[in-house]
């Protein structure tokens, strides 16, 4: 099939540069205003579309890909986690599902030391000073953090990300341990010089700072729970870029109320943008809008790759970023 034929419909605004050149390539419907969809439109495109182009902010469950047309085939996420996609159902009814991996590795890693540096260094207090008119200058006491080189970050979730975090964090002088289902091969933790922690409970007990880069699936979920949290030092801090589900959110904001965790850095929220108001109002905790890949080159790279994906389907082949329930 030619990719003029395929009917492409995508959800929110992408960058001009990807949508112009889905024009070029597919039948395609653009998104006019840069708001997601309804659970109706969204309905109503899946029952129309060959392709669905879709982000994290479009919930497709099994209800939703009841109601999708026979045409459906492939459903290319611009994004790489895919936690917002019954994946396992989408392939009962032969819809394959694509992401975007790789391409916000760097980005997401780059975030992760923002925001380590950020909480420890406490920047979001300092330029809430600075933007005050009470700075009285500066004092030998005033605005202390704490030193990283030499702390213990601990990475929840060695894949793509969590090794280009290591690799900063290396250069930044820290020491890295990690844990995650499959340990890494021995070349590459050698490379990584990574401590391997087969027990998550003992190595957030020793860590510094922890950072969560793992996916969210169901085995995922409130992976670090009320009692994980608990084994943390009170002087630690924990970073996450991942996905907000993978952290007990209310656990979280009561322990750094209490300093039983000494701060926190989050891009991802538990309910999506919903953010709980306790944790905006906590000095210790910084708080991004999910901005961890948001780069424009991440996000023309993103466009890139499921372009491609949607090609490749186009031309009979499997899509190079097919996601199958079993790597979830
Ligand atoms: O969070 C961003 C993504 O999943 O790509």
């Amino acid at each position: 099939m030619s990719g003029k034929q395929l009917s492409v419909v995508v959800t929110r605004r992408l960058p001009e540069v990807v949508e112009t050149r889905l024009k070029e390539l597919f039948d395609v419907e653009l998104r006019e205003d840069d708001t997601p969809m309804t659970t109706e439109q969204l309905a109503e495109a899946m029952g129309r579309a060959d392709v669905l182009v879709c982000t994290i902010t479009d919930q497709i469950d099994a209800k939703l890909l009841g109601r999708a047309g026979d045409q459906l085939k492939l459903i290319a996420n611009f994004g790489a986690g895919v936690d917002h996609i019954d994946v396992a159902t989408a392939r009962q009814r032969g819809i394959h599902v694509s992401n975007t991996p790789g391409v916000v590795t760097e980005d997401t890693a780059d975030m992760v030391m923002a925001l380590i540096l950020g909480v420890t260094r406490r920047m979001a207090e300092g330029f809430r000073v600075a933007q005050s008119d009470s700075w009285g200058g500066w004092a030998p006491t005033a605005m202390l953090g704490g030193r990283i080189k030499g702390r213990r970050l601990g990475i929840l979730g060695m894949g793509r990300i969590g090794q280009a975090v290591a690799r900063r964090a290396a250069a930044f002088g820290m020491q890295v341990h990690y844990h995650n289902r499959k340990r890494l091969r021995p070349e590459i933790e050698a490379e990584l010089d990574a401590t391997y922690w087969e027990s998550l409970d003992q190595m957030v007990a020793r860590v510094d700072i922890l950072s969560i880069n793992c996916p969210h699936t169901p085995s995922t979920f409130h992976l670090m729970n009320a009692r994980r949290l608990k084994l943390m030092k009170p002087e630690a801090v924990i970073v996450n870029t991942s996905r907000g589900e993978v952290i007990d959110e209310n656990a979280l904001t009561r322990m750094l109320r209490a300093g039983e965790i000494a701060g926190a850095g989050l891009d991802v929220f538990e309910r999506g943008h919903e953010i709980n108001p306790r944790l905006q109002a906590l000095p210790n905790a910084i708080l991004l809008p999910h901005m961890g890949s948001a780069t424009l080159e991440g996000r023309i790279e993103m466009g890139e790759k499921v372009i491609v994906n949607i090609k490749t389907f186009a031309d009979g082949h499997r899509p190079p970023d097919l996601v199958v329930p079993a790597m979830l």
